[in-house]
């Protein structure tokens, strides 16, 4: 077993002629909290994208607990033990909140349409859902359908459905975008909760949340990740103060 949950070796990625991830290296422990943050452009959804096997890498390696991912498909990553936040308009909207917690509980049993499997493992699914339901605190909120919660209640429940199934490596993509200060305070308790002891990676450019949440920071620039430390060193670092830092923390202060 490899001593690192996630590891990118030399990762590169081009669209057409231009490279986006320019030798990306990562080695991310397990149980550690990574926020990953750069400027605009600087191809953090790409690489999201690379580890969740949307994207396959041009060259370089993609490691899950030792084992190459490379050229897996999203199910297959998935079924190997990571899972990334669904975007809140991939929940089902016409399903209640717990119908959507069980679908990932179920998918994530490896549910295949076999109705003698089904009947046999829906009482499992059913506490396990309640179980996601309770730590996403949405019990009381068990049967609105999905398109009847708030903004707030809508991403708990992308959160949910993301570990549902347990995964031990979870990818959330800007967890907190678009909520008040209030709601963003709770909602990173919430998934300091949620994820502990896994492995979880967030893109995230709200630095209220990245230095609330993340035991170790990630700077990607330019496709390269140019400093992977605890977030002192990383708010110390020359070279992220002068690439991207310095201007956000100025930002930040003023
Ligand atoms: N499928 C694609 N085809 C071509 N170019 C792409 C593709 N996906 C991303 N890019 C380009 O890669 C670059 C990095 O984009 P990416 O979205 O990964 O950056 P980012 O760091 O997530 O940015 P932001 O913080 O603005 O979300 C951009 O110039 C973008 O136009």
């Amino acid at each position: 077993m490899s001593e690192y949950a996630l590891e990118l070796r030399n990762v590169r990625k081009s669209f057409g002629k231009s490279e986006i991830i320019r030798g990306a290296e990562l080695a991310v422990k397990p149980g550690e909290r990574v926020a990953v943050i750069g400027p605009n452009g600087a191809g953090k959804s790409t690489l999201f994208n690379l580890i969740s096997g949307r994207f396959h890498p041009s060259s370089g390696d993609i490691l899950l607990h030792g084992e190459r991912i490379n050229h897996l498909k999203p199910y297959e990553i998935n079924r190997r033990g990571l899972s990334r936040s669904f975007q809140v308009s991939n929940l089902f909207t016409r399903l209640s909140v717990f119908e959507n917690i069980r679908c990932a509980v179920l998918w994530s049993m490896g549910y295949k349409y076999a109705f003698w499997k089904f009947l046999a493992e829906l009482d499992d699914a059913n506490d396990r859902a309640e179980e996601v339901l309770e730590m996403i605190k949405l019990d009381k909120r068990r049967d609105v359908l999905a398109m009847n919660l708030t903004y707030a209640e809508a991403r708990a429940l992308e959160i949910g459905i993301t570990i549902a199934g347990g995964s031990s490596v979870i990818l959330l993509d800007e967890p907190t975008a678009g909520m008040s200060k209030s709601e963003t305070k709770r909602f990173i308790q919430l998934i300091r909760e949620v994820t502990e002891g896994k492995t979880l990676l967030t893109v995230e450019h709200d630095m209220g949340v990245v230095f609330g949440l993340a035991d170790k920071i990630a700077v990607l620039v330019y496709g390269e990740v140019i400093a992977f430390d605890t977030p002192d060193a990383v708010r110390a670092n020359a070279r992220v103060q002068e690439a991207y830092l310095g201007s956000v923390l100025a930002e930040v202060h003023a």
